[in-house]
Formats: C-alpha cells, structure tokens, sequence
C-alpha cells in the first residue's frame, strides 16, 4: 500500500528542516493554557505547526487507500472527473495541468480533489458525482475523514477567535453548513524521480490546511526570509497551517506563509509520493475582508498596514477559482495573476 511506505528510506538527516512547533490536540481540546498560547504563536510566526494527538490517523489510512485507487484507474476514465478550466477545484487535475513559476514551467503532480459538501451530504450530490473508488469508500472512509478534519478546524477556529478578540463563533460562523463551500480532501501524487515541483510556490486559499504525509518534499519559506526549508514528516502528526483567507480575517495577525512541492530528498526520490489534504474554506459568498469591525486586536494590526491590503474585494468562491483559472492559463501571466496574500505583504 503505497500511504504507508514501510519500505522507503528514512527522511535524510542533512537537509534543511523548518522548526515546527509540535502542538498536542487532546491538550487544546482541555483549555490547557500553555499549549493555546504555543498554538497562537505557531499561527503567527510561521503559520505551520504539528499537530499531534488528533484522532484522525485511522481515517488518513484509508484515504490513501480510497484515493491510491482512484488515482490508478486508468487516464482516461480520471479525465471524466477532470475540474476544467473555469477555476473548480472539485474532481480530478490530471499532470501538467498547472504552471509552478514564473517560466511557466508545468507540474508533475496529479490530485483529486472531494468537496466537502458532497462528502458531508453524501448520496445526495451538491456539486459533482466521483469514480467507483471513492463512492465505495464514501460512507466509511471519505466522509469520516473530511467530519474529523473540519472539527479539528472548528476547534482551532474557536482557539483563535479568543486569542484575537473576536466574539465566539466569529470565525466559525463563516464556515456555515447552510452555504455551499471549497472546502475539500485532496490527495496529490508525484511520481518517482521527479525533476520539478509537483505544486510551485503558493499560499493555501482557504482558511485553515490539514497535510497527512509519509514521504518528504513539502517545504515552507519562513516570512522575511529567502530559504526553502523542508518539513519533516513526523509519524502520527498532521502538519497544520492557515491560508489566506484566515491571514485575511485576521488583519494578517495570523500567517498564510507561502510552501511548495518538490521531490523527496535523498533516497526516497526513488518512490512515489502521496500526501493527503483536507482544506476548510469559507462559505462561497463570505467576503474576503478583515475582520476590524469586531475585534480592536484586528483593528489595529489593520491601523498599521497599507490602506486596502486585507480587502481584496472578492467573495471566497471568486477568490479560490481566480487563482486555479490563472493557474492553469500555463504562462507567465497566468503565474503572475495565481498569486494570493502572500505577495502582498500580508507576510510582511
Ligand atoms: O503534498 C503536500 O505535502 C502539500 C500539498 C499542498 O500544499 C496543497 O495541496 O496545497
Ligand atoms: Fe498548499
């Protein structure tokens, strides 16, 4: 089974590696004090931390099952599900679909990605229909997995509308069940020895990102520097990190720092790669806007940045299917307009 990977080389010790702060969910879960303010600092130094502790490791199991199945079936029955070039994320994105710099150089990753709302209203369609593999494993694997990843979400949501001010329910109130969402499981694979990016530089689009990984490769650019430093896979932790949309609401308080996807380092470049994602997004009509109204932490991290920079003016649903369409223009141009908060000095 290729998730688990019991056979690949272990991850290289002479590589850089990004000090992530490991963060105990069952600890958070009991109000314990220390382990919210190690929270709250890891979402605004880096915006990546471990979470261990979360409950969700038997579920990521079977997805890489449900979704190494999926991705096996032959091209050209993927290419039914393939998302298109109108800026949807749902469904399958065959290889070489997407640019991963400025050169327009082409990925080569595949992903495929299940909505949320599908998941969670399954049989009943809300956007798209699936193959076979993941309608079989919808009952008992995808839809458990994406119910315990968007509460763990919730929960974090809920640690960080007190840390900034907010009210309760600021934050989660704009992830409603009533309105449809990008919210999303995603399995990206990258092939054996890969020469380029399986997904360039990017900020996530949403609010907050859940990666299960085995091998390496992911690497995340701390704000204010220049280096690429790779996170380690950690046995039984998820890595966890805000997207724009919560670096938005936040007044950039908290940070959607830009990562990317390269090759496994060392010897596990011999091998395929599989991660597992789930991404909460806001409600597709919350508009993207900093939340000063509510909280005078957000109001005067807002007072000290440039006018207009946490109102890009777009709803979440436009913002999310801007930079998917323009990633897949495959140009310069096309690269250059896929860009998110994180070229915008909300990092800065
Ligand atoms: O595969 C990974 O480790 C991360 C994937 C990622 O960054 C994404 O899908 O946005
Ligand atoms: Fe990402």
């Amino acid at each position: 089974m290729p998730g688990l990977l019991t056979s690949a080389p272990p991850f290289p010790s002479d590589v850089p590696v990004a000090p992530l702060r490991v963060i105990d969910y069952a600890m958070l879960k009991d109000g314990d004090q220390g382990e919210i303010h190690k929270l709250f600092l890891a979402a605004t130094e880096l915006g990546f931390w471990y979470l261990k502790n979360h409950g969700t490791e038997e579920e990521a199991r079977g997805l890489f099952d449900v979704f190494s199945d999926t991705l096996d079936l032959p091209l050209s029955e993927k290419m039914v599900y393939e998302q298109g070039d109108s800026g949807n994320s749902f469904g399958y994105k065959a290889k070489g679909k997407i640019v991963t710099d400025m050169n327009g150089t082409l990925d080569c990753s595949e992903f495929f990605n299940v909505a949320q709302d599908d998941a969670l209203s399954w049989p009943a369609v809300i956007h798209r229909t699936y193959p076979e593999p993941i309608t079989k494993g919808m009952r008992t694997v995808v839809t458990p997995f994406v119910r315990k990843s968007r509460d763990i979400n919730f929960t974090l949501l809920s640690i960080f509308e007190d840390k900034l001010g907010l009210a309760r329910g600021d934050l989660v109130r704009l992830h409603s069940p009533d309105e449809t969402c990008g919210g999303e499981a995603r399995c990206v694979k990258t092939p054996p020895n890969a020469q380029q990016a399986g997904i360039g530089a990017h900020s996530d689009f949403g609010t907050l990102s859940i990666v299960h990984n085995r091998l390496g490769g992911l690497q995340v650019m701390p704000p204010g520097t220049t280096e690429w430093l790779y996170i380690k896979p950690l046995p039984r932790h998820i890595v966890c990190n805000v997207g724009d949309a919560l670096a938005i609401f936040s007044g950039g308080i908290l940070r959607s720092s830009v990562h990317r996807v390269m090759p496994p380092p060392g010897d596990q470049a011999r091998f395929a790669r599989f991660s597992v994602a789930f991404f909460t997004r806001p409600g597709d009509h919350v508009p993207l806007r900093h939340l000063a109204d509510k909280s005078r932490i957000i109001a005067s991290s807002v007072a000290r940045a440039p006018e207009g920079q946490y109102e890009p003016g777009t709803t979440a649903s436009e913002w999310t299917s801007r930079r998917i369409r323009t990633l897949r223009l495959k140009s310069r141009a096309g690269w250059l307009a896929s860009q998110g908060t994180e070229h915008c000095a909300v990092n800065a």
